[in-house]
């Protein structure tokens, strides 16, 4: 009996993946997200290896962190993986990621094909959320589509604008390098700072104390509400219960209500992941499987960030179990699995 195929098992046809390729796997149809939905359609975007890592290192290197900012001091064309386009393919192994496997000799070519569904998630979403962590590993963090034929699909088929709100879960504001963290200074971007209200005066204090002349984004107010870009917001919402962090239901409902978010994409490591999923929040994951197996700990002997983290979070026994419906698999290489997961919470 000849085997089933199943219409959502395909190969990408090129790293450099064709738009008609990205909008069938990734594409989001609006019509199924019920408008009584009281948060944002929400999904994560992640690249694991194959024992379920996310980064080399658990810690930003300050090394490379100097050398980056001195070399776009000098003018200089920074090469990061967030910064430079690869429209044409044409310069893989610069911008993608170590855990896409950027550097092996075969699979490298086909790393592009991870950032390419990394840019197409920002093509759907009205905002991108990441954390405290994601900004002090990098310091271009943002998440604007690189590609002309994304941005141009985002603006002119969805009609939404140019960027996503760009927001950041925190609960250490204060301690952000507003001077050289590039998201701050964007002229492009609306920043929404979301903090606990014992971090978030101090934070807006620190962030007015950075500005100086030649900053270009300002500390949003009710006046330049209508033209959001170019400045950053800071919020203070309610902690959770028995918690020292924000409510995160509290924060999703806010987001759809405040700031007319539909659609979300988590830009985060595994524990902003993990703890969207325990409070039933995430209703994708969408996941890069590398095959790469590197262990858990950097070379410092700290723990590498691992996919859905782990410590203190919630377990379930065999009833209760989050349960991962495959909507779509896609394949490039010997190397990357792309998987596309519907979550059912039984919890
Ligand atoms: N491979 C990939 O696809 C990605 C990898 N990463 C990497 O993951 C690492 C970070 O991962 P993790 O350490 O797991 O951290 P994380 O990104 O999950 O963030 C955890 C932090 O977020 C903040 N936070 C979480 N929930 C909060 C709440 N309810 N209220 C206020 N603040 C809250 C807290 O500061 C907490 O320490 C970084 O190395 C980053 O580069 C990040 C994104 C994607
Ligand atoms: N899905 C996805 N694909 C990529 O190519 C990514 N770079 C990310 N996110 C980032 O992955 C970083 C780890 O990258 P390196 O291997 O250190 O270059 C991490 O910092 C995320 O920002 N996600």
């Amino acid at each position: 009996m000849a085997a089933r195929v199943r219409p959502f098992l395909r190969e990408f046809t090129a790293a450099n993946v064709p738009m008609e390729e990205v909008i069938e796997f990734y594409g989001i149809d609006t019509a199924v997200i019920p408008v009584s939905m009281q948060r944002p359609y929400t999904w994560s975007n992640t690249v694991a290896t194959i024992d379920g890592f996310m980064n080399f290192d658990s810690t930003p290197r300050v090394a490379d962190w100097d050398k980056a900012l001195k070399s776009r001091s000098n003018g200089e064309n920074v090469i990061n993986h967030k910064s430079k386009s690869t429209k044409d393919g044409s310069v893989h192994g610069s911008v993608e990621s170590d855990v896409a496997l950027k550097r092996h000799p075969q699979a490298g070519p086909f790393s592009l094909a991870d950032y390419r569904l990394l840019n197409a998630g920002w093509i759907y979403a009205d905002a991108v959320l990441s954390s405290g962590p994601c900004l002090r590993v990098d310091p271009f963090l943002r998440h604007v589509p690189v590609f002309e034929d994304m941005l141009s699909y985002r603006k002119n088929v969805l009609g939404k604008s140019s960027n996503p709100i760009h927001i950041v879960l925190t609960s250490s504001a204060t301690s952000f390098d507003y001077t050289n963290q590039t998201m701050f200074n964007a002229a492009d971007l609306h920043v929404v700072v979301i903090t606990t209200p014992a971090d978030c005066d101090s934070a807006k204090e620190a962030f007015i104390l950075s500005r100086n002349t030649k900053s270009v984004s300002k500390l949003w107010s009710d006046e330049t509400h209508a033209k959001a870009q170019g400045t950053v917001r800071f919020v203070a919402l309610p902690l959770a219960k028995a918690a020292i962090t924000v409510d995160l239901t509290v924060a999703m409902h806010w987001l759809r209500t405040e700031l007319d978010v539909h659609c979300l994409e988590i830009d985060a490591g595994g524990s902003v992941v993990r703890r969207m999923i325990d409070f039933k929040l995430l209703d994708e994951v969408r996941l890069t499987q590398t095959g790469q197996l590197i262990g858990s700990h950097d070379e410092t002997g700290s723990v590498r960030p691992s996919l859905f983290g782990s410590q203190g979070m919630d377990s379930y026994d065999s009833d209760h179990s989050v349960i991962f419906r495959t909507l779509g698999i896609r394949a490039i290489g010997d190397h990357h699995l792309f998987l596309r997961y519907a979550l059912d919470y039984r919890h």
